[in-house]
């Protein structure tokens, strides 16, 4: 028996991915995705749903590609990028805040970009210190430099754009996990033993982190006496539910589910996308789609219901 070794298996399982990649992709008549281009793709469009070949072969591309990398990279490079992944993070949030997507989509070219010194005149803040920034970020994918010296849009950064429907990930719930995981080592291993074995949800890093004994979620909550974080939090649960929700209408049969039904109550529902998108694909259905979560979502999610001509 012959045996192959370990990175000519994971070598041949991403090109075999990557051939049924590109042949789903021309199946659909997509053009191919390119790192050149400030536009988006078919299918970064939120109610894209890929195939089940296309779904499965992305997963294979990109399993097969961090093995890949965990048997070629030096560990020493592994160990210096997890080191600073926290700064890509609060990068991240800065350009977000700064609306600098949406500054470099205005530009008179917006394919070429603008160079570092008009976005710094844009955002008032010193072109030195925003190249450093901006750099480490085109190295993860999020801008181009479209020829030298000037920053453009990825097809990534659309996603960051003020306005777009992901918009509170890399601002809000950025900043929220963010200052959390800082706290997180001292949650686990906190110095009283009680704290440590605690399950109770006011005793975790984000009490630690924002120095409250509220907990995070309920009735009496963080949540419920901040409305601003209340807004903020349902903002981003609507941007977790887009990804999810053409799959799991997708996947479950639906109609099946709701035949005879008086109401169908989607626990944890967040902004009601779930609820929506299941109300407008079928519309002759009698139940009543219920959206049950925590008080402090309601304003978010009654606004996204009445948005999506649902009533409330
Ligand atoms: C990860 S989010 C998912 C939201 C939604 N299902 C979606 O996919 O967009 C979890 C949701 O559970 C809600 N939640 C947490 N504890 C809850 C509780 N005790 N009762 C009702 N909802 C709760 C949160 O407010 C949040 O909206």
């Amino acid at each position: 028996m012959s045996t192959i070794s370990e990175l000519t298996s994971l070598q041949n399982t991403l090109n075999s991915a990557i051939d049924v990649f590109k042949a789903e992709l021309a199946a659909q008549n997509f053009p191919e995705p390119s790192l050149n281009t400030s536009q988006t793709h078919p299918m970064d469009e939120p109610t894209f749903l890929p195939s089940p070949r296309l779904y499965v072969a992305r997963k294979a591309v990109l399993a097969s590609l961090g093995l890949i990398k965990l048997l070629v990279a030096s560990p020493y490079d592994i160990i210096l990028s997890q080191t600073w992944s926290s700064l890509e993070v609060a990068s991240m949030r800065l350009v977000a805040e700064m609306e600098v997507p949406g500054i470099l989509a205005s530009a008179p070219n917006p394919e070429k970009g603008l160079t570092v010194d008009e976005i710094s005149r844009e955002t008032g803040v010193n072109a030195v210190k925003l190249e450093g920034i901006l750099r480490l970020l085109l190295t993860q994918g999020w801008f181009r430099e479209s020829q030298p010296g000037y920053f453009a849009n990825s097809r990534l950064t659309n996603l960051v754009k003020k306005g777009s429907k992901t918009y509170f990930l890399p601002t809000y719930m950025n900043n929220l996990i963010h200052r959390v995981s800082v706290s997180l080592p001292e949650m686990i291993n906190h110095d009283d033993p009680e704290f440590r074995h605690s399950t109770d949800p006011a005793k975790t890093a984000f009490q630690l982190q924002y120095k409250t004994d509220l907990p995070f979620l309920g009735v009496n909550s963080w949540l419920s006496k901040n409305p601003g974080d209340a807004y903020g939090f349902g903002q981003s649960m609507g941007g977790i539910g887009l990804t999810s929700d053409p799959g799991i209408l997708a996947d479950f049969p639906w109609e099946a589910i709701l035949q005879g039904k008086d109401a169908i109550i989607d626990v944890g529902g967040g902004q009601g996308t779930l609820c929506c998108s299941l109300a407008a694909k079928f519309p002759n259905v009698k139940a009543t789609f219920i959206v049950q979560d925590l008080p402090g979502t309601r304003d978010v999610a009654e606004k996204f219901i009445q948005s999506q001509g649902q009533t409330h």
